[in-house]
């Protein structure tokens, strides 16, 4: 923000002195961006509700009392940083409608400037009798917060240059916002490293956060100067040119102010452009009149059946995942934007076309088979390997052209084409021509036992234990594991040839290799039972138990198309789940009337709850903690899944960078997924992200990591019961100081000692 926000700041317009309608629309434009501004920053979120337990709710509101403190020292700072050389008494149209109308109420200001309690303040010269101050409209914000802020520090003016002319304002901008604005999302979504520095809201004009430092680590680029990206940017300016509009203010002399930081049909074109979330309200702009209004249940908007025709399924077939093996559509995981393109995250996935699907291992463990002309036969497997490593022959440029086109033109190669590759070249032996060919697919790889390709018990991967007849003691991934990668290989899944094996990861049921392979994991065999038994006693017991069920045992949730026998595939059918409402609507009264549940059912698989996403009651609140928290809204057990940890998923390299800014802010949402790639929730998330850390007793859940379709996905479980009104904490670990943002400060004087 700091930048557009400094761009935006008032500049001498010129030698000439503006006219009257110039200030006006000048002062209008300026008025409602720092409006939507402080209202945006303002926002809380709805969901936050006082609290129950009174002395929570006092210290909750007495932090909260700091923190709009906080805010009033850092605008007075801004304040004293925006202070602008020459000063001149202008009438803004707030006061001049005041003049007008009422010309009690016209502000008398005997000499050098004035403030409001809305905080906005205007400097004027003793020199001009014309006195003015400038007011925010009082009404215009119901409940705000800003009546709390206290003045900011005046300016003391100078006396004007002959001829000259500028504006000043020191209106105290919300420096830390209270609540940082997030996109909410069900699950997370991979992001491309940033090429370019994001817009950092306000850091800029304030001198503790070193911009230059930051802007080094995305080498002086900047995305502000780019088409902007940053959402809570482009909803203000969004929120301003619709406020615009309702004022006679038009596109052009909008941007002839260079008020904001953007012209206004860009801004326009944003908002064509992205799907941004609604400008967030009050929960009291929901009034009619003075009472609240009670929101009611709404049914469900009806989508109407289309008629599918066949260039909606090209349609279809362009949202898929462009990543082999992923078959979400729309997946946001494995593409995204990068520098304006929409592009594939394993782009290494995309076999290139003049890539050969034949592999080094492939030719070696055909070449074992007997040549029908015995030209290769004299030489065991390991000493042709030798040979081409220790001898490589290369040969012509055009001549070993020519064999890597025939080479790629075989989608399998056997004995028979290690033969036509020779007939196409005369001159050379069938030796030769196998040697070239190791060479080409490849220089040195690790060795591959041509015996790998028939597995035998024996020789199997040493991570793979069998344990019972379809469970496999796969490798189970822990927080060293890197991301997953699909393998996508012909041959067996064997180090060196597999990415899966390499990562030790096992094979995924979207992987290239064959169901066969011994590395797949092959899903549960668990049952799931009736509810109700034959004597018609209700059942308690759970199907896919953590000790028994083989997915449990390697950490990953069950999958409805792998387990077929313990109702994973049921549970996850919204018809077929206990929740769902067996009611029907009462439009009289607006609410569900319960009608008697259907007693008969299953009990399914226990093992589904991240897909399922069925959570208990929680809210978000105002925490004695730090800032916001979660809190519980009902009574929850002991090992219940409190909700998903949602983010963008970055690499450490990002996530290093966005520490810088974290460090500033005194607060981080990062959580570190793997030895790859960390979650961030900063700007994307749920309401997990609002989890503050604890320590010993105040512990009350744990977070996880388990893998849903091959994917990691991280989860918090309650440890014990917890009450309804009890904050959500969880240990973030050893390398989490409480006191961060404290240290971060002393550091910072201490900095600022030494350079002295
Ligand atoms: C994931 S956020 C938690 C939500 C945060 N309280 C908010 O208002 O957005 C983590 C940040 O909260 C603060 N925090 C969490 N637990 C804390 C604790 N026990 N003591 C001090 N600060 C804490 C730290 O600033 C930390 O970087």
């Amino acid at each position: 923000m700091s930048s557009s926000l400094a761009s935006s700041l008032p500049t001498a317009p010129s030698a000439s002195t503006p006219t009257l309608a110039d200030i006006q629309i000048y002062s209008t434009v300026r008025q409602t961006f720092n409006q939507v501004w402080n209202d945006f920053y303002e926002w809380k979120p709805p969901s936050t509700l006082p609290l129950a337990d009174d002395g929570l709710l006092k210290a909750a509101e007495r932090q909260d009392v700091q923190q709009v403190r906080r805010h009033g020292k850092l605008g007075r700072k801004l304040a004293a940083l925006s202070a602008v050389e020459d000063i001149v008494s202008i009438p803004t149209p707030d006061s001049l409608a005041a003049d007008s109308l009422a010309p009690a109420r016209r502000p008398i200001i005997p000499s050098s400037s004035t403030s409001t309690p809305g905080g906005s303040s205007y400097s004027s010269s003793s020199a001009t009798p014309d006195l003015i101050t400038w007011r925010r409209p009082s009404g215009d914000q119901p409940g705000s917060s800003s009546k709390k802020l206290p003045p900011p520090k005046l300016v003391q003016p100078r006396p004007p240059k002959e001829g000259s002319f500028a504006l000043t304002m020191s209106i105290p901008v919300t420096r830390v916002p209270s609540y940082t604005f997030c996109v909410g999302g069900t699950s997370s979504i991979w992001k491309p490293e940033s090429k370019s520095m994001p817009f950092i809201p306000c850091f800029g004009d304030d001198a503790d956060f070193d911009e230059l430092e930051y802007s080094k680590k995305f080498g002086m680029r900047r995305e502000f100067d780019e088409p902007g990206r940053d959402a809570d940017i482009e909803i203000i300016l969004v929120e301003t040119i619709r406020r615009l509009k309702q004022t006679n203010v038009t596109p052009q002399q909008a941007d002839s102010t260079r008020v904001l930081p953007q012209p206004w049909a860009t801004i326009e074109n944003v908002d064509l452009d992205r799907d941004l979330p609604p400008f967030p309200r009050r929960p009291d702009f929901e009034t009619e009149g003075q009472r609240p209004v009670k929101r009611k249940w709404e049914p469900p908007l009806e989508v109407p059946e289309e008629e599918v025709n066949p260039s909606d399924m090209q349609d279809m077939f362009e949202c898929e995942c462009a990543r082999p093996g992923c078959v979400r559509v729309g997946c946001t995981r494995h593409t995204g934007i990068v520098d304006g393109t929409f592009m594939l995250k394993y782009s290494d996935h995309v076999r290139p076309e003049e890539e050969s699907s034949v592999s080094r291992s492939t030719v070696l463990s055909l070449l074992n088979g007997s040549c029908p002309n015995n030209c290769h036969s004299p030489y065991t497997l390991s000493e042709l390997e030798i040979m081409s490593i220790k001898s490589p022959r290369k040969w012509p440029e055009a001549e070993r052209e020519m064999l890597k086109s025939l080479l790629f033109e075989l989608d399998n190669l056997d004995c028979r084409s290690v033969c036509v590759l020779r007939e196409a070249h005369p001159n050379r032996t069938c030796l030769e021509v196998v040697l070239e060919t190791l060479s080409i697919l490849g220089s040195v790889e690790p060795s591959v036992s041509p015996a790998a390709h028939e597995p035998d018990p024996l020789t199997r991967p040493t991570t793979l234990a069998k344990t019972k007849s379809k469970s496999f003691r796969i490798p189970i991934p822990t927080a060293k594991h890197n991301s997953f990668d699909e393998c996508d290989h012909t041959g067996p899944c064997v180090a060196g040839e597999c990415k899966c094996a390499n990562t030790d990861w096992p094979c995924g049921r979207n992987c290239g290799c064959p169901p066969s392979c011994m590395r797949r994991h092959q899903g549960c065999q668990c049952k799931r039972a009736p509810r109700y038994s034959s004597t018609g006693v209700k059942r308690t017991q759970r199907v896919c138990l953590p000790e028994k069920c083989p997915c449990r045992i390697n950490r990953r949730e069950c999958d409805p198309e792998l387990c077929g026998s313990c109702g994973a595939a049921e549970e996850l059918d919204i018809r077929h789940r206990r929740d769902y409402p067996t009611g029907r609507f009462r439009p009289d009264n607006g609410e569900w009337e319960d009608v008697a549940r259907d007693t008969q059912g299953w009990v399914n698989c226990s093992n589904v709850q991240l897909q399922k996403a069925n959570w208990p009651k929680l809210r978000v609140g105002i925490s004695p903690v730090a800032g916001y928290g979660l809190f519980a809204d009902q009574d929850i057990s002991s090992h219940v899944v409190l909700g998903e940890y949602v983010g963008e998923v970055i690499s450490h390299l990002e996530g290093l960078r966005r520490d810088q800014v974290n460090k500033h802010i005194g607060r981080t949402y990062l959580f570190s997924l793997n030895e790859d790639a960390e979650i961030d929730s900063a700007s994307y998330g749920n309401e997990t992200r609002f989890i503050n850390s604890g320590k010993g007793n105040e512990v009350n859940c744990g977070a996880a990591v388990t893998i849903v379709h091959n994917e990691q996905r991280v989860y918090f479980q309650t440890l014990r019961p917890i009450k309804r009104h009890e904050e959500i904490r969880f240990d973030y670990g050893p390398s989490f100081n409480e006191n961060g943002s404290d240290n971060l400060v002393a550091k910072q004087n201490a900095n600022k000692k030494a350079k002295r």
